[in-house]
């Protein structure tokens, strides 16, 4: 008899929803002895342009938590979803040409390039199927070369940073190299975006310039996920939070939720460095 004539068939596990942004099901990553992310889940929820925070503190997870989703890091055990597709384990390009793409970080930044070729580069590296086309110097690799930078001055544009377009690299300031890891990763046409501690080092009035172009790049239908330690911003700006602590999540909710939750603010207290804006 087959399977689908037994009248007391095992239940059926039902497909992956394909309108659910981003799902990870109990994330697990150990390294030695340390279970750095024990059973984290969360899932962005099927509706786009929102800002989603992961905080924690010093050494909870999140980074690890990051790597795991962007393919820079095997998960030991769990499932990542991209719109009901199993990404689990795939490599960051390939990741990132499904949609799901991590901000570049300043390390990724060449000091004599500029904003423009950066951002240039990054869109040319998002779109290249085949490599060697992006070196040959054929007819096609230059107008793609010419498309390409066309491409970038629109989200520099956007990203309102059109203004140092032309400067190298190694003349802007920390502020604007954190803006233009986010300008790369915006070349790579995104549909969530991954952004690791995108206020760190940054003053009041760099952080709120990012913070607002957090917001643009959401308003524009992009699904924000952001770890960050900066506690006022993360209040700012997030529709929902999810809270590390020693590998495991305890809890999630609105901003406010999060702020009033005992369990997060045991988690908080002692910590000097670290202000949950209460
Ligand atoms: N490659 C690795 N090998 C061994 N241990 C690691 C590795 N990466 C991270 N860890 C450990 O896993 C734990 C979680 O680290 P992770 O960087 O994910 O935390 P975090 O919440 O991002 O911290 P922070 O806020 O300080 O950046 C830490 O104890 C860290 O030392």
């Amino acid at each position: 008899m087959s399977a689908s004539m037994n009248p007391v068939s095992p239940s059926v596990t039902p497909p992956p929803d394909k309108r659910v942004i981003l799902e990870a099901s109990g994330l697990s990553k150990r390294f030695g002895g340390l279970l750095a992310n024990d059973d984290v889940s969360l899932s962005l929820g099927t509706e786009t342009g929102k800002v989603t925070s992961v905080i924690g503190p010093n050494g909870a997870g999140k980074s690890t938590f990051f790597k795991m989703l962007a393919g820079f890091c095997t998960p030991t055990t769990g499932k990542v979803r991209l719109f009901g597709e199993d990404i689990t384990g795939l490599n960051p390009h390939k990741i990132s040409a499904r949609g799901l793409v991590r901000t570049f970080q300043e390390t990724t930044i060449f000091p004599e390039l500029t904003a423009l070729e950066h951002v240039a580069l990054a869109r040319q590296l998002s779109r290249s199927a085949n490599d060697f086309q992006v070196f040959a110097n054929t007819l096609s690799a230059r107008r793609d070369e010419d498309r390409m930078r066309a491409d970038a001055l629109e989200i520099l544009r956007f990203l309102d940073l059109d203004g140092v377009a032309s400067s190298v690299a190694k003349t802007l300031p920390h502020g604007y190299l954190r803006l233009l890891g986010i300008a790369m990763g915006m070349a790579a046409s995104p549909k969530v975006l991954l952004l690791d501690e995108p206020y760190a080092g940054l003053n009041p009035d760099e952080t709120d310039r990012a913070v607002e172009l957090t917001r643009k790049i959401a308003a524009s239908g992009v699904s924000i996920l952001l770890v960050e330690h900066d506690m006022k911003a993360v209040m700012k700006i997030s529709d929902h939070i999810h809270v590390l602590y020693f590998g495991k999540k305890i809890a999630e909710g609105t901003p406010e939720e999060i702020r009033n939750n005992e369990q997060v603010i045991e988690a908080y207290l002692g910590k000097e460095d670290e202000d949950i804006g209460l």
